[in-house]
């Protein structure tokens, strides 16, 4: 048999060779699995009789969130070198190649607010990013569209972004849920990130220019971002920490169904976005210190940030900050609010 081409399975050192582009390749594995490279960070796995499944797996949209890197680059290689059979569609992406060569957050801009068509407002398709953000769009559309199961079983499709935080916090894995437009939270989706060791959850109210908020408005998946802790440099993550989620994403492509416990809202930690602030001038200054914890919250009054002349304190009690970031560009969003939330109302 002739050997596949990416023999040692290693396709992110692959693409970060090249990281500007990856002429396509198309080769199937012995169990008759169909890999097909699409570009640079982009591989698409078809197992010739396919479960009910098509996953979308991402990682290093921002560049220096190494450990999700880590783990996609793994799993890949598990299935490129048969340590794995899998059993539903799979498409893997390594968002940034060029940040991550360059082990920074991004280049030119932050990829994460380029989705939903924000790659080509305003100044239109003038970087990297931007091109990288449509081309993606591109690749998460063939990948749901282009199915050649035949049989009418219906299809559920799922986008996992994976990324880590600059900041630590009080609750080492969180995931923002992309805001849903009424339809309701699913309890699926909660067992599953709770099989990940993801049992915080941040409930968007409002679209967003995310990768997560594209897949879930644009294509009906059930899509996350998920912080998987605080971002380190490649070999300094502590793997141990990440095995629940290796575990589960693992069962996820290779099984039917991942092993799960059944939905109790009391063993999450939900919150929702009370308000979101954006930088408005270079001025924009955060009154805390760098290693204070995303979800940290302060008593009524406390001075949280200052830009020019405005100030922001805490206005509700118990509201906690999340991704604050004085060095986002201007209109962006530099830190949100959240507060306690349930989902009961809405879930099924
Ligand atoms: O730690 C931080 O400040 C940022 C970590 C990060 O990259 N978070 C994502 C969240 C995306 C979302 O809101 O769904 C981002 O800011 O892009
Ligand atoms: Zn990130």
């Amino acid at each position: 048999m002739t050997q596949q081409p990416i023999a040692n399975g290693d396709f992110l050192t692959l693409s970060l060779q090249h990281p500007d582009g990856l002429a396509p390749m198309h080769f199937n594995l012995p169990d008759n699995t169909t890999v097909s490279v699409w570009d640079s960070g982009v591989i698409c796995f078809e197992p010739q009789q396919p479960g009910s499944k098509d996953i979308v797996l991402s990682c290093g949209v921002h560049g220096n969130e190494t450990a999700p890197i880590e783990i996609c680059a793994e799993l890949v290689q598990e299935l490129l070198t048969g340590q794995l059979v899998l059993k539903q569609r799979l498409l893997v992406l390594f968002g940034n190649p060029a940040a991550i060569n360059a082990g920074t957050r991004e280049i030119n801009e932050n990829l994460n607010r380029l989705f939903s068509g924000h790659h080509s407002m305003g100044a239109g398709l003038i970087n990297a990013e931007r091109k990288r953000a449509k081309a993606l769009e591109g690749y998460v559309s063939r990948f749901y569209s282009e199915i050649r199961v035949t049989d009418a079983v219906p299809r559920n499709r799922y986008l996992y972004d994976l990324h880590t935080a600059i900041r630590g916090s009080r609750f080492e894995k969180f995931a923002v849920y992309p805001f849903l437009h009424g339809k309701p939270w699913q309890k699926a989706e909660f067992e599953f990130l709770q099989a990940c060791d993801v049992t915080t959850v941040l409930l968007m109210q409002t679209p967003a220019s995310t990768f997560s908020y594209y897949a879930s408005n644009s294509h009906g998946a059930d899509a996350f971002t998920i912080e998987l802790g605080k971002v380190q440099p490649f070999g300094q993550n502590d793997m141990q920490r990440f095995t629940k989620v290796r575990t589960a994403l693992r069962q996820l492509v290779t099984a039917d169904n991942v092993q799960t416990q059944p939905f109790d809202e009391r063993q999450f930690q939900l919150y929702q976005v009370y308000r979101a602030i954006n930088k408005q001038t270079q001025e924009f200054k955060l009154h805390f210190a760098d290693d204070v914890e995303n979800f940290t919250s302060y008593p009524l009054g406390t001075l949280l940030a200052t830009d020019g002349d405005t100030e922001y304190r805490v206005e509700r009690e118990g509201e906690a900050i999340i991704f604050p970031n004085a060095k986002v560009a201007i209109g962006q969003r530099a830190m949100l609010m959240v507060v306690p939330t349930s989902v009961a109302s809405n879930i099924s």
